[in-house]
């Protein structure tokens, strides 16, 4: 299937997770906005991206995504920049439980307004031509910690939201296939703060508990997130699905028991 000619958007797209997805969206042909907040780790990877797939092809836009106006602000550029908007993966994530308010906005209110603002630029609703959303959840929402209580609040969220909100596309016909992933342990920066203190505040201290888990289960590379990715977009038969990725397991997908009376 060629996706030449299609646009993404990535949130969180300039290291770690988003930045391998980036990348295979890169290598497939699609044209991409790397949309984030850290503008020093954004300029490098605009300028590695454009060594390595010529310049023209993506195109890092600074942005907190928790601030609405400017994460507009973002899907517009893409769409002015690009004429069009096909893909969209809200993956932008914090880890970070002593501001645990901000967790909820990046990791959960952010998801929610990424998902709108993608319907607005892509559903049949709008005239627009449909397209895939997918929102990057985790395996702390299937396996919670004491470590993290609100980043598995948000995570737990994210997969309740995108499974209802495919349901809404699906009936009222918006042509947009929308899918949550849920990754494991993956190498990267986010991974590496787990003891920060200032970060994780008073759990800190159950950092054993999280440091064995990741011992017991392995810890994913980020390409292989990104092939999860690829996939969720390709596969047009999946639409509200919960996909995991796991080291025991590879890629794999959540089944739920239909509810009974
Ligand atoms: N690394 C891991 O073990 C796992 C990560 N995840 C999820 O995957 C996603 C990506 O995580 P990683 O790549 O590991 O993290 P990371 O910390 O390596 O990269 C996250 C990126 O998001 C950006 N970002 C953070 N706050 C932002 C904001 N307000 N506005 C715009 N950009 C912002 C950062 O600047 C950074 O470039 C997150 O949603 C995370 O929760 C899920 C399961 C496991
Ligand atoms: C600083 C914290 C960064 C948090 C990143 C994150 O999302 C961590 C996830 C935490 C838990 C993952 C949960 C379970 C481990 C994985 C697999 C269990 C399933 C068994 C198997 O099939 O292997």
């Amino acid at each position: 299937m060629s996706l030449s000619g299609k646009v993404g958007l990535v949130t969180g797209g300039a290291q770690g997770i988003g930045r391998a997805v980036v990348e295979s969206l890169l290598n497939s042909s699609v044209k991409v906005a790397v949309v984030d907040l850290n503008q020093e780790v954004g300029n490098e990877c605009q300028v590695q991206l454009d060594a390595k797939y010529g310049e023209g092809n993506c195109t890092f836009i600074q942005c907190d995504i928790t601030d609405g106006d400017k994460l507009k602000d973002a899907f517009q550029r893409t769409v002015d920049l690009y004429g069009r908007l096909d893909y969209v993966v809200n993956n932008a994530g914090i880890n970070n439980e002593n501001d645990w308010e901000k967790t909820i906005q990046v990791n959960l209110t952010s998801v929610i307004k990424g998902t709108y603002l993608a319907l607005d630029h892509m559903s049949k609703e709008h005239g627009k031509s449909g397209g895939v959303v997918i929102n990057v959840s985790s395996m702390a929402a299937f396996l919670h910690s004491p470590h993290q209580p609100v980043y598995t609040a948000t995570k737990h969220g994210v997969i309740g939201f995108t499974r209802a909100i495919a349901d809404a596309s699906l009936l009222g016909d918006y042509g947009v296939r929308i899918n949550v992933l849920c990754p494991a342990f993956v190498n990267t920066p986010l991974l590496h703060s787990v003891e920060n203190e200032a970060n994780m505040g008073k759990f800190v201290k159950f950092k054993d508990d999280f440091k064995q888990s990741m011992n017991k289960f392995g810890v994913l590379q980020p390409p292989l997130i990104a092939e999860g990715v690829m996939r969720l977009i390709t596969d047009s038969g999946l639409n509200g699905a919960v996909m995991k990725i796991t080291c025991s397991k590879g890629i794999h997908f959540h089944t739920y028991e239909p509810p009974s009376a």
